[in-house]
């Protein structure tokens, strides 16, 4: 198939414009981006809107003019919809695959396991819409009758990465709309045709008009950002991306006191034990270390291995590392492929020359492959790694292994709990009790033991520290766009009458 985009079945899901209160738009000033859609060449193939202020002042105003009828609907309606948009996005996952893998860069196998991961988060969230719960409480005031209810947010805006160009959109959109909110999604800039090919989706699913809106930026991000940040309509900012992004969007929230739920970087430490079962867990960091090419927060980051099995973890993982077929996402056979853009691939080399100053060895890879295209970097393992390299300390968010030896457990938590972050931490062993302790001991949201694959619409996802706060997906993820309301009634418990 070469690096060129097989023929959508359904050619209506390639669009150029964005969908705003139900319909097709473009920006106001008639301002267009390029998308530079195909990582694999580097070719320009379509063009967004290039929206602004006061494009993201109309999206916002379709939202909050559609929320009180939508906040009306029932659980149950609400879920039929996200049902239906389920059920569109699993009928047309062949093209929003080819979607993902253009725009994105990930085999195509990986784009079609992305497509059902973010369609299932609707599945998920339909399910939940209508089963939100408020409790009963008994007052300590006679007389009083307390409950409580949940209510929707109100307009939510949602700003999501390149890396899963559909799943980090659902998995945002779903508990949304099954909370009662309605919805301003900023693309992202690198991937907006998958999520326009989902509002597409949207409007067959019968969303109502107003209750779903896109903005597309690439140069103007940070302005729709502050747009939405700024907003006194926009009650809650969901924002996945880079600690540095979410910080500044926290500080642009505060003037407004938003509801915040931020899944920010990771720089997840995966431990191998002595005791560890070695096959599994060389696996298991193959399948987390290099998951979409090493672009996803949970990635593993650093791979402390103890002593005693040092060199024959190091041994076998970079055999398996040799399997790998780097290329352009439809080309058969291939199992990895590109970097996002270049600003990615220099990070990539500058860990790995840091690597290698400061003692690293090289195992295999190391290097570009500008053979394939400006974004290609070789699938890397790096042994004899120390603490003070900047890929211990610094998210890589590409395909470099790390390895670093430790002697006891104490020790490897210790480094592994060093980082200002704290999303994901995997580690491998076959004791009980070690796996207790150690699960309780180390300072992360998640937790992988004995797999390097934790994602999942029914777990929750989410950080400690720097990572963020808030959890998506499982019953939880609803959570972060209702808002608990008390309703204390009075004058109540009187005797029956007649009595
Ligand atoms: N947690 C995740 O899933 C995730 C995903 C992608 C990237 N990242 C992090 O980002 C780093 C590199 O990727 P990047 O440089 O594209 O990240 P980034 O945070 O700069 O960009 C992520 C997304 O944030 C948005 N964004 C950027 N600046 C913004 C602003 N001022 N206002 C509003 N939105 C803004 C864009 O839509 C972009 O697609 C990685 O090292 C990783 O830490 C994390
Ligand atoms: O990179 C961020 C999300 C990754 C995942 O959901 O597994």
């Amino acid at each position: 198939m070469g690096h060129n985009i097989p023929p959508l079945n359904d050619k209506s899901l390639l669009k150029s414009q964005t969908y705003v209160n139900g319909e097709w738009i473009g920006a106001k000033s008639g301002k267009t981006f390029e998308v530079h859609v195909d990582p694999a060449t580097g070719k320009v193939i379509g063009t967004m809107p290039e929206m602004d202020k006061s494009d993201t002042e109309a999206a916002i105003a379709a939202a909050e003019a559609a929320l009180p009828s939508f906040r009306k609907t029932t659980g149950r309606e609400r879920s039929r919809m996200l049902r239906k948009w389920y059920q569109l996005m699993m009928d047309n996952a062949e093209d929003l695959a080819k979607l993902i893998t253009w725009e994105n860069g990930k085999p195509f196998a990986d784009a079609k396991g992305e497509v059902t991961y973010a369609a299932n988060f609707f599945e998920w969230f339909a399910e939940e819409a209508p089963r939100v719960y408020g409790t009963t409480i008994p007052a300590s005031i006679a007389g009083n009758r307390v409950f409580t209810i949940k209510e929707p947010v109100g307009v939510c805006g949602l700003i999501t990465p390149w890396n899963f160009p559909a799943a980090m959109i659902t998995r945002k959109i779903g508990p949304a709309l099954a909370a009662g909110c309605t919805v301003v999604a900023k693309s992202p800039g690198e991937t907006p045709f998958t999520a326009a090919a989902i509002a597409e989706l949207a409007h067959r699913a019968g969303i109502p008009k107003g209750v779903v809106n896109f903005v597309t930026a690439l140069e103007n991000t940070p302005e729709v950002g502050s747009t939405l940040t700024n907003s006194k309509v926009v009650r809650k900012i969901s924002f996945t991306g880079s600690t540095g992004v979410g910080k500044l969007l926290m500080k642009q929230s505060a003037d407004t006191l938003k509801k915040l739920s931020f899944e920010l970087g990771g720089n997840a430490p995966f431990i191998v034990f002595d005791d560890a079962d070695l096959e599994l867990a060389v696996t298991g960091a193959i399948a987390s270390k290099f998951r979409s090419s090493g672009q996803t927060c949970v990635c593993a980051n650093r791979i402390y291995v103890q002593a005693g099995i040092y060199d024959a973890f190091a041994e076998k993982f970079a055999e398996k590392v040799k399997d790998f077929k780097v290329g352009g996402g439809y080309d058969e056979g291939v199992t990895h492929g590109p970097l996002i853009h270049d600003r990615a691939v220099s990070k990539v080399e500058a860990h790995v020359k840091d690597a290698v100053e400061q003692g690293g060895k090289v195992l295999i890879g190391g290097h570009k492959m500008p053979e394939l295209g400006s974004t290609f970097f070789q699938p890397t393992v790096i042994r004899d790694m120390t603490a003070d390299m900047q890929l211990a300390n610094e998210e890589t968010f590409g395909p470099v292994a790390g390895l670093f030896k430790f002697n006891t457990e104490a020790d490897v938590v210790k480094l592994a709990n060093a980082a200002d972050v704290g999303l994901a931490g995997y580690f491998f062993s076959r004791d009980i009790q070690r796996v207790y302790r150690v699960a309780e001991a180390l300072d992360v949201g998640m937790i992988g033991v004995n797999t390097g694959l934790i994602s999942d619409p029914a777990a929750p996802f989410g950080g400690v520290k720097e990572s963020g706060f808030g959890r998506e997906g499982s019953h939880l993820g609803i959570e972060e766009y209702v808002v608990t309301k008390m309703i204390t009634v009075g004058g109540m418990g009187q005797p029956l009458q007649g009595e």
